[in-house]
């Protein structure tokens, strides 16, 4: 039996357009949405994810303000646009793009951002506040995983979770966010011994390591739910994932695709996130 194809795009379209009536609604009494988008450097991929950002922006009918330094910028330019960003009455959300370059410090950056503003959930108020199970901004990524699996009727509470990662923008807050949906969760790293045979365990596995194609069937229970949060060039430099989907759609009950899977639903919870800060204030 072959495994059911969630199809993140489609479900990010749908999430999309239920902001964009949103938006239209609230539009004429508070003035326009706006998200400032900070980029430094020349990082192609960065240069890409920001230009699909603003276009998702465009969509939902949130102006994007965009400021794209060149590498040379310094901390104490970018802190002060933060600052700046942080003071103006027309900017709601504040999104700066990682990586940053090495001679500035991403924490630093993150911490000046005004929480309130916060709309990646990077800020160690937002984190804090998710792990309490506290409103406040939900990063993106781990969100979008658990609206994917909400909006494809994946049922998570009492159900065994496997996490492969431990990042503070993805393992991490999946971690939290499964154990508010109730779901036993058990998360494991490079130093996890049998990895194969504990992540076998999972009713719902969740990939996020940053090695393409790294988990095979072996991995995989019969049956189980496949997230892959990888986004990795292969040898013929196409995109994937960090699961080997060929090998595991023949176990997997449910998996996502790369392209099409988490990656646009990261998208899609930024613009949520957006409209939330704009409705906020
Ligand atoms: N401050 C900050 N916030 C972020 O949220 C952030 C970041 N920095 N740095 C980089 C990562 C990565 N990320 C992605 C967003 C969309 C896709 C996405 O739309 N992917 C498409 C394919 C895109 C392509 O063709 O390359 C898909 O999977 O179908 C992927 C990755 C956000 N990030
Ligand atoms: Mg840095």
């Amino acid at each position: 039996m072959s495994a059911e194809i969630i199809n993140g795009k489609q479900i990010a379209e749908d999430i999309k357009n239920e902001l964009k009536d949103k938006v239209e609604h609230l539009v004429s009494a508070k003035g326009q949405p706006t998200l400032a988008v900070v980029l430094v450097g020349e990082d192609q991929a960065s240069k890409v994810y920001v230009r699909n950002k603003k276009l998702a922006c465009e969509y939902v009918g949130i102006r994007s303000l965009s400021y794209e330094l060149p590498e040379a910028t310094t901390q104490e330019e970018v802190l002060a646009l933060v600052h700046e960003l942080n003071e103006r009455d027309d900017v709601h959300g504040i999104l700066v793009q990682l990586p940053l370059p090495a001679h500035i410090d991403d924490d630093l950056v993150i911490m000046t951002i005004d929480p309130r503003k916060d709309v990646d959930g990077f800020h160690p108020i937002n984190v804090g506040n998710l792990s309490i199970g506290h409103d406040g901004f939900v990063s993106c990524t781990p969100a979008g995983i658990i609206e994917l699996m909400k909006r494809s009727q994946i049922e998570m509470s009492g159900k065994n979770c496997v996490i492969i990662g431990r990042s503070n923008i993805v393992g991490k807050p999946i971690a939290m966010l499964m154990l508010r949906e109730h779901a036993t969760v058990t998360v494991t790293h490079s130093r996890t011994k049998n990895l194969s045979q504990v992540c076998k365990q999972a009713d719902i596995l969740i990939v996020a390591i940053g090695r393409a194609k790294f988990v095979t069937k072996e991995f995989v229970k019969e049956g189980a739910v496949v997230i892959d949060v990888g986004i990795n060039r292969d040898e013929n430099g196409k995109l994937c994932g960090d699961v080997d989907f060929e090998d595991c759609v023949e176990v997997a009950g449910a998996i996502t695709p790369v392209p099409k899977g988490v990656g646009p639903m990261t998208i899609a919870m930024l613009m949520s996130n957006c409209v939330k800060a704009y409705e906020k204030k």
